[in-house]
């Protein structure tokens, strides 16, 4: 828990003490002119933080153990006596899909293009599909979708989800924000729904279940690895979600949580899992738990983070695991924003060799949606610059990187003493208040989130409009590729949004990635980085590598350029949306406007990567 260390409001959560000195007198009067200030200005009040009572930003309205953990959100539960079509149930419907902060689709006011690449070995060459009706998806997964508000596939998905249905081994790159999860989801768990009820493994009915009686052990059909906790959370979301109306159970598993609620649930049965790599190590070492014997699609989510040092053991364990089903039906997919080359060659180690490999613009690339600037603010001075940018935005949501957990504290005192709605996320918090922190940030009541690189991979929350990088990330740990996931919390899915960095002469390190990826984005290149212009536009990571592969000249590689300058691809119509609320104008009418999206004129430049 953050601590400001002095007196007043300092300590978040703590009120002022009334037999303050004159200094406090002053600060506690200087706190009441700022929370005026700010009330006026449109922000909330910002809300005391006891990490050890309050649940979701709601001081005293319960105690932790009222507080559901993320992994016992509901699911749709099955009952054996369903015949082909399961009723709906307008409770779940209402929670899994018209939840007000759930993000939607935004109208991209720039014209967006896209460079689709696509390199496949060997099989029959992938169509892409331009509409969801016309993918061939099990009806009920069909329905499902559009209850998610998706009207048109993204270009990851107008790839991914044939190259899924047609039974290929799949490694994909696409910008942060362009819909990864639903790429994968949806073309297998369609695949899934029409034979789920012959393939998945005996379990008990939940609405008759026992657990003194009927526990089971868990085969999963569908495993999903992602490094982060609170991605794994949100990918099981969108689990529940896809999965609604059906007889498949997903579950998730992570570390800091208690692992007892989470083994109940598997024992109730489990066909897509969902974890985070310590506590999957710890469930497959207990056989009679859990068994990947069924196993019929390995996805790897963020998968240049898991193939990066330190996650080898357990990558080994899930491709040459012990009981894991190694037979040809046997999918294996990876997923990233970024891909350095060490990763990508890594990556076809563990793939068939017909497999596909789908690039939307280049590895690594950021969108042109997100206006980025970079400016120049001294160590010292960083407290004051923050405060002054985020009073003069007005209220949006806003997320707030640094490099460390005790500036992640210190600035979330700060702000919280400045009389900010403020909450804060990094690795040494306890789960509990993980979840609250996250918590009370998606539903606005803290609009403001202070948080190490913890956060930065894979984070979807609907209407942040401003990302601030308080600290650049350092060459040493994560460099542009971070900053890459960083920014890409903003201006996701067709919305648009801003990145301020600070940027002084310890930052030197990243300069020359940054002012390259400002050039490639069109951003403005302040004048401080200017001698850092490059003369031609070259990524030495290997990102921009066309010769990397031996087995080029196997690839019956084609591609379609996708090309929403005549309005399609991301949403050219519905207003941006604003203020904390779900963000969605109803203009939108959810998302991605499709029309005139595939453009055979457009240059089709195929390269492997
Ligand atoms: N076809 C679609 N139409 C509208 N919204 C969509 C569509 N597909 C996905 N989304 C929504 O877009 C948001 C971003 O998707 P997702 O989190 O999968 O992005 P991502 O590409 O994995 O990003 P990152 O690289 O940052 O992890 C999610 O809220 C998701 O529900």
């Amino acid at each position: 828990m953050s601590d400001a260390g002095s007196a007043g409001f300092a300590a978040h959560g703590v009120p002022a003490d009334t037999a303050a000195d004159d200094a406090a007198a002053a600060r506690a009067k200087e706190l009441a002119d700022n929370l005026a200030k700010h009330k006026e200005a449109g922000w909330n009040d910002p809300i005391p933080f006891n990490y050890d009572s309050v649940m979701g930003g709601t001081q005293g309205a319960g105690s932790h153990s009222d507080v559901k953990w993320l992994a016992d959100a509901a699911v749709y539960e099955w009952d054996d006596e369903y015949g082909d079509v399961a009723p709906r149930i307008d409770e779940l419907e209402q929670v899994l899909f018209h939840d007000e902060h759930r993000m939607r689709a935004g109208g991209a006011i720039k014209a967006y293009t896209f460079e689709i690449e696509l390199n496949q070995f060997g099989g029959s060459k992938i169509q892409p599909v331009r509409e969801f009706k016309d993918a061939g998806l099990h009806p009920t997964l069909l329905e499902n979708v559009e209850l998610c508000g998706y009207s048109a596939p993204t270009p990851i998905q107008c790839y991914c989800i044939p190259a899924v249905l047609t039974g290929h081994d799949v490694v994909a790159c696409a910008q942060t924000g362009s819909g990864k999860t639903a790429a994968y989801l949806i073309p297998i768990l369609s695949k899934l729904m029409g034979k789920v009820k012959q393939i998945a493994a005996p379990r008990p009915n939940p609405t008759r279940y026992n657990p003194m009686t009927d526990r089971t052990r868990a085969e999963p059909l569908v495993l999903v690895v992602c490094p982060t906790r609170e991605l794994a959370c949100q990918i099981f979301d969108d689990c529940r979600r896809l999965c609604y109306r059906s007889m498949l159970r997903p579950c998730v598993i992570y570390g800091g949580a208690p692992s007892k609620g989470q083994r109940e649930q598997l024992e109730m049965g489990c066909d897509i899992l969902i974890a985070t790599p310590g506590r999957l190590l710890d469930f497959m070492a207990n056989p009679v738990l859990l068994s990947f014997s069924r196993l019929k699609f390995t996805v790897i989510d963020e998968a240049d983070e898991m193939l990066d040092a330190g996650w080898e053991e357990t990558m080994e364990k899930l491709f040459n695991g012990s009981d894991t089903n190694t037979d040809a039906d046997h999918t294996y997919m990876m997923f990233s924003a970024t891909f350095p080359k060490a990763a990508r060659k890594l990556a076809r180690d563990y793939m068939e060799e017909d497999f596909v490999r789908i690039k939307v613009g280049r590895v690594g690339s950021t969108h042109e949606n997100i206006k980025q600037s970079v400016v120049w603010v001294d160590e010292r001075e960083k407290n004051q610059a923050l405060y002054d940018l985020i009073y003069s935005g007005g209220p949006q949501r806003t997320i707030i990187f640094v490099n460390r957990k005790d500036t992640c504290d210190r600035v979330d005192d700060f702000l919280y003493n400045k009389g900010l709605p403020v909450t804060s996320l990094h690795s040494d918090r306890t789960q509990r208040e993980r979840e609250d922190a996250l918590r009370s940030f998606r539903q606005a009541k803290c609009p403001l989130l202070v948080a190490t690189g913890v956060t930065a991979r894979g984070l979807d929350v609907a209407n942040i409009k401003h990302v601030i990088n308080y600290d650049m990330p350092s060459a040493m740990h994560g460099g542009i590729t971070e900053y890459v996931h960083r920014i890409g919390r903003t201006a996701r899915i067709g919305n648009e949004g801003k990145a301020t960095s600070f940027y002084n002469d310890r930052n030197e390190d990243i300069a020359e990635d940054l002012v390259k990826i400002l050039v490639e984005s069109k951003q403005e290149i302040p004048d401080f980085l200017q001698e850092k212009v490059p003369e031609t536009l070259e990524f030495h990571d290997g990102t921009d590598d066309e010769d990397e592969d031996e087995t080029e000249d196997a690839a019956a590689a084609f591609g379609t350029g996708f090309d929403s300058g005549a309005g399609g691809g991301f949403g050219a119509e519905g207003g941006e949306s604003s203020g904390f609320g779900g963000g969605f104008d109803a203009g939108a009418s959810g998302g991605f406007q499709a029309e005139g999206g595939f453009n055979a004129d457009t240059e089709n430049k195929v390269a492997s990567w």
